[in-house]
């Protein structure tokens, strides 16, 4: 009989979750293995046991400065007018820094202050006071006195220090062994090709380099097939050689997902199920009174669980708090609606435009990856919270440097890969200066520009009337605002086709044929507005054009539809049918170009993305895919100038 679904998720809230797991597991969790480590190898890590001095540090008298040792008594009375003379061997020797001082010497003359006389004499004109320049036993460290207390993290002045008190090996605790356990019959390595229903293993790549650091190290196992028995005899070996054990997946209610029942089986469960998303099916559980932490499959919500639950949980091993991350305050550019039932973390794009920080959701996707990519924060909406209102200030956790993002220029608009290149010439450049584009369609990114949420726009919007691209739409939209068009390039825009173009596809008439099925553009996207002009102006019902209601959001996606077979085609740039390898029809070239207000010119970050589209570099590469016409590029339309 097949196995029966999971109807699971309690949804215990994520502190309550936490804090009775942690009470459960404490005897596990507090029991540290201790480790004599070189000091050489001990960075980083947590004594175990208070480290006291092998020897003293000086230990003998040293010379603190260059020059005569003598003894004190000899030079008393020497002044300008009195000078004392002394003889070397019978009354100093020379020394250097760190030198022992002679028996029968007690202090030390600097060069500086010894006057020459001959080969063998000097004349003093100071007197000297005993022990001057002289560094005594100990003065630095005293055998037996205490260098480095218990629980102290060793930094790299404290490894010093111990190697002058004579330490050689250090008691610290063992860092936490994590074993990661892959399951899952289609989570294979990368192979060319890779066949449908194959998923890449890279989650535990994460979880490695998310226990790093956080101060642990791991084991990861080989993938565990779908199969009971496997993942028991997995999970066995995982507890015996690892302080805390991470399964994942099968934490949800799939008829193979037997991660809990083989937990149940082996220990016992505390929690499946948290009020967290994403998240949501993890599970906290004990085998062999060792901690096991079921994760969800889908990257995101499995690094949100490694954040919230498995990271306190080695913070808990290594006897510290986690570190507080950094906050901003931001406005928020969209409203967030959550739902009541969980505490919901969202993916946050920043970007400082007029001096405030604005916040942009990003996909809350648990298997959009480039979400955690992109993010420069996340935003943790309560569970008693139902979301925010747009402009809402709140408070972000930030994921990078707020320096760093400071420099960033936000776009928001349409979508071309010209601005990836431009995006990839200003990392290049080195300067600091980072592009972060969301991709809205024309009219979002004008909308955005409007409310302030972005430097600038990239747009392509075709004003009907005039049959021209931007500047119309430019003034209608920001009437009396002095704004600015960065001429960026002309685009090749057309009919992306299947190869060969098998149903002889010849232009936008052939769109109403019976046998020709189209994708679409999002409303308010500029190939969408373009579109829609062919139709009127060809007298075409859109009714009578099948696929026209299927609406993809970038070019690449079109691309992808017709590529895949999805489509007969769709309206798109030729880069983008060029890099499917499609064929094109071509049908006009439309100016795809920024816009932003005048005073965001004089943003150096805003001049250096202007050097970089008038350089060659850029250009070239713009030229390279094809397509693409930059006879204008960097040229500045100053719009609603005044009289
Ligand atoms: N009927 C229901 N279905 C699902 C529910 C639910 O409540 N009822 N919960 C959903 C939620 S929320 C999540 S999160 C996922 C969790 O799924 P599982 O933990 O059971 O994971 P799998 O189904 O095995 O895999 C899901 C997905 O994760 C990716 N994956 C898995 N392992 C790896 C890996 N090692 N490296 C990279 N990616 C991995 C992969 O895309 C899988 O397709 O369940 C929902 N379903
Ligand atoms: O909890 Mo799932 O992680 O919401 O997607």
């Amino acid at each position: 009989m097949a196995k029966k679904r999971n109807l699971y998720l309690t949804s215990v809230p994520l502190s309550r979750a936490l804090e009775e797991y942690v009470i459960q597991m404490a005897e596990v969790l507090n029991q540290r293995e201790i480790q004599w480590v070189d000091v050489g190898d001990s960075l980083g890590k947590m004594t175990a046991e208070p480290v006291f001095a092998r020897i003293s540090a000086p230990h003998y008298n040293a010379a603190a400065m260059d020059g005569i040792a003598i003894e004190a008594a000899k030079t008393y009375g020497a002044s300008e007018t009195t000078p004392v003379q002394l003889r070397q061997y019978s009354d100093f020797l020379m020394v250097n820094t760190g030198a022992p001082l002679p028996d029968a010497f007690d202090a030390v003359i600097m060069i500086e202050d010894v006057v020459e006389v001959d080969e063998e004499t000097v004349e003093i004109r100071n007197a000297a006071t005993p022990w001057q320049h002289v560094r005594p036993v100990g003065e630095d460290i005293v055998k037996g006195e205490l260098i480095l207390p218990v629980r102290h993290l060793i930094r790299p002045q404290d490894m010093g220090a111990l190697l002058s008190g004579g330490v050689t090996q250090v008691p610290v605790f063992r860092k936490i062994r994590v074993g990661l356990i892959p399951t899952g019959s289609e989570i294979t390595a990368m192979t060319d090709p890779l066949p449908p229903g194959k998923i890449i293993e890279s989650n535990s790549r994460m979880f490695k380099g998310l226990i790093e650091t956080y101060g642990g190290e791991t084991i990861t196992y080989p993938v565990v097939k779908d199969e009971p028995r496997l993942l028991e005899a997995a999970v066995l070996r995982g507890v015996a050689e690892n302080d805390l054990l991470v399964i994942n997946a099968g934490s949800s209610a799939g008829t193979k997902d037997f991660t809990v029942d083989v937990l149940r089986e082996l220990g016992s469960v505390m929690f499946h199920g948290i009020a967290i998303k994403p998240g949501k099916p993890a599970i906290l559980a004990q085998v062999k009174g060792k901690p096991v932490v079921g994760i969800p499959g889908y990257p995101v919500s499995a690094y949100v669980v490694f954040e919230q639950i498995v990271k306190p949980l080695v913070y808990h091993y290594r006897l510290l708090p986690p570190p507080e991350p950094e906050m901003v305050e931001a406005v928020l550019a969209r409203r967030v609606v959550s739902s009541l039932k969980h505490e919901e973390h969202i993916r946050i794009k920043l970007g400082q435009v007029n001096g405030r920080w604005i916040a942009t959701p990003l996909s809350r996707g648990a298997g959009v990856t480039m979400s955690l990519v992109r993010a420069d924060g996340m935003l943790t909406v309560p569970q008693e919270v139902e979301g925010y209102e747009k402009s809402t200030v709140v408070p972000i956790r930030l994921a990078r440097p707020l320096k760093e993002i400071q420099n960033t220029l936000v776009s928001i608009g349409s979508h071309d890969l010209v601005m990836d290149l431009l995006s990839n010439e200003l990392q290049a450049g080195g300067k600091g200066v980072a592009l972060s584009s969301a991709h809205t369609g024309s009219m979002g990114g004008l909308m955005a520009l409007k409310q302030g949420e972005c430097h600038m726009a990239p747009i392509h919007l075709l004003d009907e009337t005039t049959g021209r691209y931007n500047e119309a739409m430019v003034e209608r939209y920001f009437p009396g605002k002095r704004m600015v068009l960065i001429k960026l390039v002309k685009r090749s825009q057309g009919l992306m086709l299947p190869l060969r173009n098998p149903k002889k596809i010849a232009g936008i008439a052939d769109l109403t044929r019976e046998d020709v099925t189209m994708v679409n553009r999002q409303k308010g996207a500029g190939t969408r507005i373009l579109l829609d002009y062919y139709l009127r102006r060809d007298s075409i019902d859109p009714l009578k054009v099948k696929g026209y209601h299927r609406e993809m959001t970038t070019h690449m996606a079109v691309a992808v539809a017709v590529g895949s077979g999805g489509a007969d085609c769709g309206m798109g740039v030729a880069s983008a049918a060029a890099s499917m390898e499609l064929d094109f029809l071509h049908l006009d070239w439309e100016d795809y170009d920024l816009v932003c207000e005048e005073s965001t010119l004089e943003l150096t970050a805003f001049q250096e993305l202007l050097k970089i589209i008038r350089g060659d570099a850029f250009q070239k590469q713009v030229a390279a895919m094809g397509g693409y016409d930059l006879s204008q590029a960097g040229e500045l339309v100053y719009l609603n100038q005044a009289p």
